[in-house]
């Protein structure tokens, strides 16, 4: 083994200068002091408080004298809470996390800013919880804008009229209800009745319409959210939907702020001037932690031990909902609110304070849902204040008509169950009330493209289904949907315009539903006997020789039904004609 010299490559010169350790020092401190002399220190007040008791969601802090409503408090553990009792000695506090580290006497921490999220074009596609958080691995989310959850609604004279129409694509909403852009429409009934999946499919038609989606979950089963969650991206909808979600298991004070961040998400792209859709699924779970946490806070109780400013809560969110005038960018924020009924009780507290504070609202009955009507959306009850107005002119033609039949058949259904014999007339209402019925039946997942809707319309409107037999509906309603691009294309696209359709046009589409619908109309010798076919031949039978008693009194209710209806607003019509079924039963 031989040994090699340590060799340095470069030989520095030694430096001969000797000093002495005080010039070094000298040297050292006088650069200290200029440096210290450069700095200016500035006093920050802190203000420290302490925990005093920690309870489901909730903490109780002293020593904040001056903190404000609604600010976020800083809590050990990367926690934040928001000072919702505020007293001069104590401050009742709501976590928006988990809470089990946290002590009496821990010390917590002003922050002098208002709860706050994330917002902007990075956000579409994603999963995230009301702070902003992602919940689908999908990586930490970028954005360098945000907003206050909590944001006063735009001021009336920023607001326009609702003009423009919100197609859910589900046939018996954009036909009989209509929701406009901008408009605030309840969907209200009891569990399993198919509310979500009314706002799913809204969802998934705007893809078309270059409509941006929120679905804000709120205290949502996990499993649901997730089904809804792959839903919305089997069918390719998050391509332009936020999903903001809260579970069931969440601190109440992380459901309670899940509404107002989502929609401070989708105010951010309506001032921008984009049309957005938030669904809010489902308020009464929202409704339900705002009383947990109030009844912690030990506020008064009121009805149904809700808190007194509950209906202020859910105003204040809905109030955020509109149209804003072109000045302000044209954008518009439409919500689908839900609310979930209890044994078909719409005059609940929760559900009646929405009804006031929306433009309208969709009931699904949990009867019509048992019969396999399905969206069960109970056409009697459910009404659109705004959306009419905005609703396409092809539509708008043939609505009133429908509502009108369907309306009389609902009634009349009820009357033949009891077995009357019915006159002719009173016969054919019913059978196309039956064919309404079945045709505005839709699947789920399948929203109906506004071409598709209007020429089902116009050809049930002139009465072409009414000697089909129900069982073939489905597939004549697909024989005629098939036929449309058999329609002259100047033709469908006067569909979105305006102005009504043309006699010209209208007969075009007639000619070609005709013989679309040619193979399901009956044969020339069972054509007297049309009813020979369909489902309720015993009751309708024989009504024309003799007439009975109770024949005179149903063309007489019909009669009065017309005269009630005829020059009366749609909506009202429905409301008014109910209690005829009372009277009705008790003649029988
Ligand atoms: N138009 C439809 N056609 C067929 N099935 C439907 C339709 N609408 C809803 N359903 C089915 O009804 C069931 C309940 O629907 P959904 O979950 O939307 O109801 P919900 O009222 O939102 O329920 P919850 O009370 O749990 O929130 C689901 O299984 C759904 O697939």
């Amino acid at each position: 083994m031989r040994l090699i010299p340590n060799q340095s490559p470069h030989k520095e010169p030694v430096n001969m200068e000797t000093k002495s350790l005080k010039d070094v020092f000298d040297k050292v401190f006088t650069e200290i002091h200029q440096v210290r002399e450069s700095v200016t220190p500035t006093l920050t007040p802190k203000e420290v408080g302490r925990i005093l008791t920690v309870s489901t969601g909730i903490a109780n802090v002293s020593g904040l004298p001056t903190v404000g409503f609604d600010e976020l408090i800083k809590f050990p553990g990367d926690l934040f809470g928001i000072a919702f009792n505020v007293d001069e000695k104590e401050i009742g506090t709501v976590l928006l996390g988990e809470y089990s580290h946290l002590h009496a006497g821990d010390q917590v921490e002003r922050t002098r800013r208002v709860m706050d999220v994330a917002v902007g074009e990075e956000l579409l596609g994603r999963v995230i919880d009301p702070l902003g958080r992602p919940l689908d691995n999908k990586g930490p989310i970028v954005s360098s804008k945000r907003l206050p959850i909590e944001r006063p609604s735009p001021a009336i004279m920023d607001r326009a009229p609702v003009t423009v129409p919100l197609q859910t694509g589900v046939k018996v909403i954009d036909a009989l209800i209509p929701i406009g852009r901008g408009q605030r429409e309840l969907i209200l009934g009891d569990r399993q009745t198919g509310k979500t999946a009314i706002a799913i499919d809204t969802i998934l038609n705007q893809r078309n319409f270059n409509v941006l989606c929120v679905y804000c979950a709120i205290g949502q089963r996990a499993s649901a959210v997730a089904r809804a969650v792959a839903n919305l991206r089997e069918r390719g909808a998050m391509d332009y939907t936020i999903v903001v979600v809260t579970e069931g298991n969440d601190p109440s004070g992380l459901i309670y702020i899940t509404p107002y961040a989502a929609t401070s998400i989708a105010e951010y792209f309506m001032e921008s001037g984009r049309d957005v859709l938030i669904v809010y699924d489902d308020l009464t779970n929202h409704a339900r932690a705002y009383r947990e946490l109030s009844l912690l806070l030990r506020r008064p109780p009121g009805r149904e031990a809700y808190p007194g400013d509950i209906f202020y809560i859910h105003s204040r969110l809905l109030e955020r909902s509109t149209h804003l005038l072109k000045e302000f960018g044209g954008g518009s924020l439409t919500a689908l609110p839900i609310i979930e009924t209890e044994a078909q009780n719409i005059s609940a507290y929760i559900p009646t304070n929405l009804i006031s504070i929306t433009d309208g609202q969709i009931y699904l009955s949990p009867s019509l849902f048992e019969l396999g009507v399905l969206p069960a959306v109970d056409v009697g009850k459910s009404v659109s204040r705004v959306g009419g107005k905005a609703q396409l002119a092809a539509y708008r033609e043939v609505a009133g008509d429908l509502k009108l039949a369907y309306s009389q058949f609902e009634e009349l259904e009820t009357f033949t169950r009891f077995g009357a014999k019915l006159d002719e007339n009173t016969r054919r209402l019913i059978e196309h009330g039956r064919r309404i019925r079945a045709l505005l039946k839709q699947p789920h997942n399948s929203p109906v493209p506004v071409p598709d809707q209007i020429v089902i319309l116009v050809a049930l409107n002139a009465k072409l289904f009414d000697n089909v037999p129900l069982d073939k509906m489905v597939e004549a309603e697909n024989s005629l949907r098939k036929a449309l691009p058999d329609i002259p294309e100047d033709v469908r696209e006067r569909f979105k315009g305006d102005k009504e359709l043309s006699d010209k046009d209208r007969e075009t589409i007639l000619n070609i539903a005709r013989k679309a619908l040619e193979p399901y109309q009956p044969k020339p010798e069972s054509e007297s006997k049309p009813e020979a076919k369909t489902e309720e031949n015993a009751e309708s039978e024989t009504q024309t020789e003799d007439k009975s008693e109770s024949e005179a009194k149903t063309e007489e209710k019909v009669a009065k039904s017309e005269t009630q209806t005829k020059g009366k607003p749609e909506t009202e019509t429905k409301t008014e004609e109910k209690p005829e079924f009372g009277t009705r039963t008790e003649e029988k």
